[in-house]
């Protein structure tokens, strides 16, 4: 018998704000690189998750949500979105099975529809486990009549349902070729970009009556000693927003710590001081020198 051939290249997952796709990588991966939260666009870099398997790599790329431009960094994201797709070697168009397709769903489809005849797009019905057989099956119908799609396939991340068979999918639709990334490296992402990211994360749980977007977060210096000391600053636009992040006598701002802390130290593996700083930066995402500064 011959070996199958290895297979190597470079995945993204599409579609609305909060259908899943950072969960979806983190499943496929099977570890937490991709950031996620209950609260719609919270993923801002392309954070690739490897998936190293005997007959092939899948790099996953997870791309920030596509939507209608309001502001500057609203049209880089649409960029980062577009530039992504191109560089891509399949696709993975996510609708979530607990929703009917929406005039959402159908943006996304029209504009994945320019690049189909290049790159192969997969149809991912995503939390299958939140609905009943019957919608399951509801759902696929509807969309199958979306798009021309290489593959359908309902998934549940939550559930580890059919996660096997998507990576299978996907690396059919990968070129032959050699590993891209050494083994057991799970994302490429500068250290210092996945704790911003950890901090970010912490920082926007709960926060209700603000948009993620007027949070971000840059890792200031990392100080090797008897335990390593990292100091971060947490960026918001306005006054009223830094009081939100601070909390009452600082309540808030030290349970973000506690949270980041956490993960900093499950990520680098040792004990971790964290120091977090709030600053305002007035209206920092219209402003293109700010917002190179903040890594845009
Ligand atoms: N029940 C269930 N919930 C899920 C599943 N996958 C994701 N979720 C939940 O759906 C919400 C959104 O998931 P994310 O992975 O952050 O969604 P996303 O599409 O990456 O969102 P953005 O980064 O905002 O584009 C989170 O609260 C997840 O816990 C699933 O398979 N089953």
């Amino acid at each position: 018998m011959t070996q199958p051939e290895f297979r190597s290249g470079f995945a993204c997952f599409v579609g609305r704000p909060n259908v899943g796709k950072s969960t979806l990588t983190n499943a496929l991966v099977g570890s937490k690189v991709a950031i996620t939260s209950s609260r719609p666009q919270t993923t801002r870099h392309a954070i690739r998750g490897i998936v190293h398997r005997e007959d092939g790599q899948l790099i996953l790329v997870d791309t920030p949500g596509l939507h209608r431009p309001r502001t500057l960094l609203g049209e880089r994201l649409n960029d980062v979105v577009r530039t992504t797709w191109a560089e891509v070697d399949a696709i993975g168009f996510c609708v979530p099975a607990d929703q009917t397709i929406g005039p959402g769903d159908k943006f996304i489809a029209g504009e994945l529809r320019e690049i189909a005849g290049r790159t192969p797009v997969l149809g991912v019905l995503t939390k299958t486990d939140l609905v009943k057989p019957e919608v399951i099956a509801e759902r696929l119908l509807a969309l199958q009549e979306l798009a021309e799609f290489a593959e359908i396939v309902p998934v549940s991340a939550a559930g580890n349902v059919r996660i096997d068979l998507l990576t299978d999918l996907l690396l059919a639709q990968m070129p032959p070729g050699p590993p891209l990334y050494p083994d057991g490296d799970l994302s490429d992402e500068p250290e210092t970009t996945m704790i911003a990211e950890f901090v970010r994360e912490a920082a926007l749980e709960g926060v209700r009556d603000e948009l993620p977007h007027s949070l971000a977060v840059v890792v200031e210096e990392m100080t090797p000693g008897k335990v390593l000391t990292v100091r971060a600053e947490i960026f918001v636009e306005r006054d009223s927003q830094k009081s939100i992040v601070i909390g009452k006598g600082g309540s808030r701002l030290k349970h973000v710590g506690t949270e980041a802390r956490r993960q900093i130290e499950a990520l680098l593996g040792e004990k971790v001081h964290l120091d977090l700083f709030v600053k305002v930066a007035k209206d920092w995402q219209r402003d293109p020198r700010q917002l190179r500064r903040l890594g845009f």
